[in-house]
């Protein structure tokens, strides 16, 4: 076939696509009618990773999975709109690497708000401010962020989705690297960058500072400065990459946390994870006793992390992930045994378990 008839007939399917998308949308917009009646939330992690894995199912390609993912998320940010106006607050200020996985979780339809800090996330949430809010929890090099994890301890917010977003660090800076004396970013981001800068930049001093965004505005400012941040920062602000990929490890990824007033329903064909903060007595077998109960039921206890109880001086909590839907049985029952015998049992949610 010549040019021409090609076109044509791309032309011709995407009127039959423009059809298609515009009923599918109008179809969201009629199920928000519906959540609204019954006051559900509009933004479902759950039923959204179900439509993914059923077209991941159906798709025959030439379009990978991982293209009919990032189309279909525009396509979902799009009927989100239709449904009701959503407001995401993220840590910010605007380009931080949290900003870039709340985009690439809702899309570019929806309304962002750049909280300051953490707290002010979850505060923007509680207030009804924002409708979800998105917060880094833990890195694959640096560990846990903890002052996320420790808001779960007041807060009321539930966990409803997870974004892992693989983290690839830049030196942004007006000078060369032979001519920087100072090295600035947030705490995790020096931290997943120490032995590069410890080869690179044995000299220079190192700052932390509120976020890699704040970094490169202090670049911006100071010739001598350098920032470790995103390429998308390096951007925004004009200031050039001087070093790319400078990150410890190349697998270097960061996963984050979608919060909300409520957790995310069970759906079926996909997988989930639940989370839940304890304590234990200080006793002997204690914490033994408390893992035994998700193991004798088969439950695959995917991660723990010990945290300072905040009340007493070696006093600990502890977060949990286990794999399975605080909906089901095992899972429901494992929580029953739990209480029995812990001081202190808190859900933190159910969530897909995407990668
Ligand atoms: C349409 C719905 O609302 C939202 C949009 C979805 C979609 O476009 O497929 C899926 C889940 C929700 O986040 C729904 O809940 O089914």
């Amino acid at each position: 076939m010549d040019l021409d008839t090609l076109r044509k007939k791309i032309d011709e399917i995407d009127q039959e696509v423009l059809k298609l998308l515009n009923e599918r949308v109008r179809t969201a917009a009629q199920i928000g009618h519906v959540k609204r009646l019954e006051g559900s939330p509009i933004y479902v992690a759950s039923r959204e990773e179900q439509v993914l894995r059923k077209l991941g199912a159906l798709n025959q390609g030439p379009l990978s999975d991982e293209a009919i993912r990032a189309i279909y998320r525009e396509i979902m940010s799009a009927a989100i709109a239709l449904e009701k106006p959503m407001r995401i607050a993220y840590l910010g200020p605007e380009a931080t690497y949290t900003h870039q996985a709340a985009l690439k979780k809702f899309g570019a339809s929806i309304d962002y708000i750049a909280a300051p800090a953490i707290p002010d996330v979850f505060h923007l949430v509680a207030k009804g401010d924002a409708d979800h809010g998105v917060i880094p929890i833990e890195n694959s090099t640096e560990g846990a962020v903890s002052h996320s994890m420790d808001m779960f301890f007041e807060s009321d917010l539930k966990i409803c989705a997870q974004i892992f977003t693989p983290i690839s660090h830049s030196l942004i800076s007006l000078s060369q690297p032979n001519e920087i004396e100072r090295v600035y970013s947030k705490d995790q981001a020096i931290g997943q960058c120490r032995n590069w800068l410890h080869a690179h930049l044995p000299n220079a001093s190192i700052h932390t500072c509120d976020s890699t965004t704040k970094a490169v505005q202090i670049a911006k400012d100071d010739p001598k400065a350098a920032a470790i941040a995103s390429i998308l920062a390096s951007d925004l602000y004009g200031v050039p990459v001087v070093a790319e990929g400078i990150q410890d490890r190349l697998d270097n990824t960061t996963r984050f946390l979608v919060i909300g007033k409520e957790s995310s329903g069970f759906a079926k064909g996909v997988e989930f994870k639940t989370s839940f903060l304890i304590s234990v007595d200080h006793k002997v077998g204690a914490l033994e006793k408390a893992l035994g109960v998700f193991s004798s039921r088969g439950l695959n206890l995917s991660k723990i992390e010990s945290r300072p109880s905040g009340k007493t001086a070696w006093e600990y909590c502890f977060f949990l992930d286990v794999l399975g839907h605080f909906e089901e049985e095992t899972v429901a029952a494992a929580v029953e045994d739990l209480k029995a015998f812990c001081p202190f049992v808190k859900w933190l949610g159910s969530y897909p378990n995407a990668k």
